[in-house]
């Protein structure tokens, strides 16, 4: 079915409010990040699937016809919509050796790709042979979407090889993008990766790498927010590793335990997207520096919110504490338990100011950058479109 090498890209995310709420029904406000994934995948005639993973170290591939003997467990009644069961995990555990649930973390990037390969393979009765080599910009684990934007990649690349969407070419273009109902076709793939590496996802993240943009999120209704101001965000990632699988998990854990003490907590944070998005609604309308101190008072409440809910840790509530003194408010951003925290800027942020607290970060031994919103979704590349350090990735491996 593929006929030539495509090269396409995701983008990672920011969650602005809503973060593990929205994963019970709560709403999410999310932004696209100018930080991407990139996947190449090219057609190979030595009859084998290999994929190549540098972000994590791994480079594993597999002949087509053991792939074909796993088939009949991923064929029963197949539909988009249905989750990954315990006994298909079982089978491709067993199939890829993975033993240990210590491993689990790294492990989850090559049960996502062989999951959605087969079940894709399964619903549209192919199983081409492909060379696959995923790479991205993003921290991998730090609260930025990277496990979103490699289904999102992985399930636009796997449903082309199959013949199942298209391959939109439009001549002089360097971005193309597919259709919009062959978009909510990868999005409901993808959302299957992400059921593979968050255990229960709400969705959000595999929205936002599909369609980019800015994005409410709630109970799996998308909305896509049209009329935003250009916010300025800075990143920090405090480097400390984490899984979103194991702090969804806590939190449900913690819900069950408490459900009168939580469930107040999780209504607050809807109301902090609401209100959050009636205030970016507003400075679109007629920006005025005024807004400014209601978003930042929604942050640190927030922020004290998702303390509560035990998503905090300690090198978190430094970023916090770090910025406050130089006039900043920060909240944790995706999964929180380390990874990755936003702090919003003025727009007359003074750029001595911003520094200096980059500065002081840095001197904590974590990496930050200002970050531009608003990148668009899961789109195919030409070769003379993409960067020379990507470029150099695809063509070393
Ligand atoms: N570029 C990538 N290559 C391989 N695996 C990836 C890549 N990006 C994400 N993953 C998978 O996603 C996992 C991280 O997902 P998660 O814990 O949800 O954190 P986040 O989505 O915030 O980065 C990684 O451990 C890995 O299994
Ligand atoms: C915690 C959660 O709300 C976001 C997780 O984002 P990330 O994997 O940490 O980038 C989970 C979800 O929405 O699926
Ligand atoms: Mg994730």
């Amino acid at each position: 079915m593929l006929a030539k090498p495509l090269t396409l890209s995701a983008p990672g995310k920011a969650i602005l409010h809503g973060e593990h709420a929205v994963v019970h029904g709560k709403a999410a406000l999310a932004v696209a990040l100018n930080l991407r994934t990139f996947l190449q995948i090219r057609p190979s005639n030595n009859g084998k699937v290999l994929i190549c993973l540098p972000n994590i170290g791994t480079s594993l591939n597999w002949e087509t016809v053991r792939l074909r003997t796993l088939l009949t467990v991923f064929s029963d009644g197949l539909d988009e919509s249905k989750s990954p069961s315990p006994e298909q995990m079982d089978a491709l555990k067993e199939f890829a050796g993975i033993t240990t649930e210590l491993s689990a973390t790294e492990s989850l990037g090559t049960l996502a790709f062989l999951y959605l390969y087969l079940s894709i393979s399964a619903k549209y009765g192919q199983i081409p042979s492909v060379e696959i080599v995923v790479w991205s910009e993003l921290p991998t684990g730090a609260g930025l979407g990277s496990s979103a934007a490699y289904s999102v990649c992985l399930a636009a690349a796997l449903l082309t090889a199959c013949g199942a969407i298209g391959c939109p070419v439009e001549e002089e273009k360097s971005v193309v993008r597919w259709p919009e109902e062959e978009l909510e076709l990868i999005n409901r793939w993808a959302f299957r990766g992400e059921q593979v590496i968050h255990g229960k996802p709400s969705g959000v993240d595999n929205s936002v790498a599909t369609w980019g943009g800015v994005l409410r999120f709630q109970s799996g209704k998308i909305t896509s927010l049209k009329r935003v101001p250009t916010l300025r965000i800075l990143l920090t990632n405090t480097k400390v590793s984490r899984s979103t699988k194991i702090l969804v998990a806590g939190v449900k854990d913690k819900i069950l335990k408490f459900p009168a003490i939580m469930n107040p907590v999780l209504a607050s944070m809807d109301a902090i997207s609401h209100e959050c998005e009636s205030v970016l609604e507003a400075m679109a309308e007629s920006p005025s520096q005024e807004y400014y101190p209601v978003l930042e008072e929604l942050f640190d409440i927030n922020q004290h919110h998702l303390n509560v809910i035990g998503v905090g840790h300690s090198s978190l509530d430094n970023v916090c504490r770090v910025t406050a003194t130089h006039g900043l408010h920060s909240k944790l951003t995706g999964a929180g338990g380390g990874g990755c925290a936003i702090t919003l800027l003025r727009p007359d942020t003074d750029p001595l100011m911003m520094e200096a607290a980059r500065q002081d970060l840095s001197a904590c031994g974590y990496e930050c950058w200002e970050t531009s919103i608003g990148a668009p979704g899961i789109c195919l590349h030409s070769l003379s479109s993409l960067k020379a350090d990507v470029l150099h990735v695809f063509n070393s491996v």
